[in-house]
C-alpha cells in the first residue's frame, strides 16, 4: 500500500539560492522550485549533478536562508531547524562523533528529555536500525553502512515528523546500499513518516519514494514529477521487474537528459495531478 497522502506538511514556493563569492562572484543554484511534500509522503528529489539538490536539502532544513520564496512547514515559516526535522547527511563520518559510543551519539541531542526518556529513545531507534548489539562500540568500529544506519537511529530517536535525507548511501558499497533503501523503506512505512530524499540515483528514487520530482541542471527549476504507483512492500528485484518501473526509469532519464523535450515547467507539486 502506497502511503497515505492526508495533507500538505511541507511547501517550497519559489525557492531560489544564489550564493555570492568572496569577490563577489555569484552562482545561482537554484533558480525558482516549487514543490509540495504530503504528510505520510516519501518524496525523492533527483537531478544532474551540480544542480543544487544538497544547497536545496539544505535550505529546506532550514540551514540556509533561501535568497527567493517561501518555504513553510506544517503552515509556519522555516527560519531555523523546525523542531520535528530529522536530517541525515550523506557524510556520516563527519556527522558522528568518534569520541562518543553508538549509544551515546544517537542519545546526543535529544535535549530537554529525562535520562530514562534519552535511553528509551536510543534504545527504540537502535532496534529500529538493527544495531543494539554494538551499542557500546565507538563509530570507528564499525563499517560504513553500519555508521550511516548509526545516524539515521539519531535522526529517529528525536521522533521526527520530517526526515530529509542527503543522499545518505552515497558512500556505501552496492550491497549496502540496498540493505540500507531496504530498511528506509521498512521504517518510513511502519512509523508514517514523511521523507524526503536527495539522490542522483533515478532508481532509488524509484524503489523508495511515493513520488520523484526532477530537477534541471543549474539554476534548478522543477522539470517534472512522476507519481510511483508501485505497490508497497517493495522489494528490489520485484519492483525493479515491473514494468512500470521501467516506464518511470525512461520518463525520469529523458527529463534530466532532455529537460527541454519534457513538457512544461512544472510550478506546483498539485499542477501534475499526483
Ligand atoms: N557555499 C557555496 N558557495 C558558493 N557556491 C556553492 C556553495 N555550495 C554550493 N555551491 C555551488 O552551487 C551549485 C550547486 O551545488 P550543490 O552541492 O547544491 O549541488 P548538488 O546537486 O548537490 O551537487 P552533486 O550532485 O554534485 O552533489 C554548484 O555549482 C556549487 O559549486
Amino acid at each position: 500500500m502506497n502511503h497515505p497522502t492526508t495533507s500538505e506538511l511541507l511547501r517550497a514556493d519559489g525557492i531560489g539560492k544564489t550564493y555570492t563569492g568572496e569577490k563577489g562572484t555569484r552562482t545561482e543554484a537554484i533558480g525558482s522550485v516549487s514543490f509540495t511534500v504530503g504528510d505520510g509522503e516519501f518524496v525523492a528529489i533527483v537531478g544532474p549533478s551540480g544542480c543544487g539538490k544538497t544547497t536545496l536539502l539544505r535550505t529546506i532544513a532550514g540551514l540556509l536562508k533561501p535568497s527567493r520564496g517561501e518555504l513553510t512547514f506544517d503552515g509556519q515559516p522555516i527560519r531555523k531547524v523546525p523542531d520535528g526535522f530529522g536530517i541525515v547527511f550523506q557524510e556520516y563520518n563527519r556527522s558522528l562523533f568518534p569520541w562518543l559510543s553508538v549509544r551515546k551519539n544517537v542519545e546526543f541531542g535529544l535535549h530537554g528529555l529525562s535520562r530514562q526518556e534519552r535511553h528509551e529513545r536510543a534504545t527504540e531507534s537502535l532496534e529500529q536500525v538493527q544495531l543494539s548489539d554494538v551499542e557500546g562500540h565507538y563509530p570507528w568500529q564499525l563499517s560504513g553502512g553500519m555508521q550511516q544506519r548509526v545516524a539515521i537511529a539519531r535522526a529517529l530517536a528525536t521522533h521526527p515528523r520530517v526526515l530529509l535525507m542527503d543522499e545518505p548511501f552515497a558512500s556505501v558499497d552496492a550491497q549496502t546500499r540496498i540493505k540500507l533503501e531496504l530498511m528506509t523503506a521498512k521504517i518510513s512505512s511502519k512509523l508514517g513518516l514523511t521523507t524526503l530524499l536527495i539522490t542522483h540515483d533515478i532508481d532509488e528514487a524509484i524503489f523508495l519514494a511515493d513520488r520523484v520530482i526532477v530537477l534541471s541542471a543549474r539554476p534548478s527549476h522543477v522539470v517534472t514529477e512522476v507519481a510511483i504507483d508501485l505497490p508497497r512492500p517493495r522489494d528490489e528485484l520485484g519492483a525493479k521487474a515491473d514494468p512500470r518501473f521501467l516506464e518511470y526509469r525512461r520518463i525520469i532519464y529523458d527529463a534530466i537528459v532532455h529537460p527541454d523535450e519534457s513538457g512544461a515547467v512544472v510550478e506546483h507539486a498539485s499542477a501534475v495531478g499526483t
